[in-house]
């Protein structure tokens, strides 16, 4: 498993805290996916379309021998697995499943856009991948998480939920 990817989670509906971990479990039992780190749970304020639930955001890393458009497959398959129904651009999910980062690779196409060309203004994702690592470097912007993360005008609708401890990827998800 020769990729690095850094993925992140998303979930406003029902069980939020089992979607995550459903969607954490399917990825860690991929055959091609090895999930090496996964940040803290987060509970964040609604953006883009405002009259929604609150969220549960985290981030996870992980180790791939899948192609970036494979892996895209396997995570729109886990999003139809957990019930995801598109029915408002920004709107309301189970779950959503969303590729940061590949390797160093610029990918732009239809399908495709990594790294993920909304990553660099969404404090829901900026905070979770700075505590997984602070030094990761966005090239289309040209500027690594940490400073992208101080310019930030929405941090305070990103808030802990639940504090990862230790190691294991799964203490995160027990109760
Ligand atoms: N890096 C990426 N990760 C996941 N999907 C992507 C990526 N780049 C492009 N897409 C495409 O985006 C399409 C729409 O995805 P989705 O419905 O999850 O968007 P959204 O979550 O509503 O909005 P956003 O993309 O702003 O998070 C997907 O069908 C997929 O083909
Ligand atoms: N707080 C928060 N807001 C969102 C989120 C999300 O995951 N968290 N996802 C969206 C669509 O990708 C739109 N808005």
């Amino acid at each position: 498993m020769e990729n690095y990817a850094y993925i992140a989670l998303g979930s406003n509906i029902g069980d939020r805290l089992r979607y995550l971990h459903e969607a954490v479990e399917k990825l860690a039992t991929h055959e091609q996916i090895s999930v090496i780190d996964t940040s803290s749970i987060y509970e964040t304020d609604p953006v883009g379309y405002v009259p929604q639930g609150n969220f549960l955001n985290m981030v996870i890393h992980v180790q791939t021998s899948l192609s970036p458009f494979a892996l895209l497959e396997a995570t729109q398959t886990i999003e139809q697995e957990l019930g995801r129904k598109r029915e408002i651009r920004w709107g309301p999910r189970t779950l959503d499943l969303d590729i940061l980062l590949y390797n160093h690779e610029n990918i732009e196409t239809e399908r495709l856009t990594i790294p993920h060309p909304r990553m660099t203004e969404r404090a829901f994702v900026l905070v979770p991948l700075f505590e997984l690592n602070g030094d990761i470097y966005i090239p289309t912007v040209q500027r690594c998480v940490a400073s992208l993360i101080d310019e930030l005008p929405d941090k305070e609708g990103v808030r802990l939920w639940k504090q990862k401890n230790g190691g294991d990827v799964f203490a995160l998800f027990e109760s």
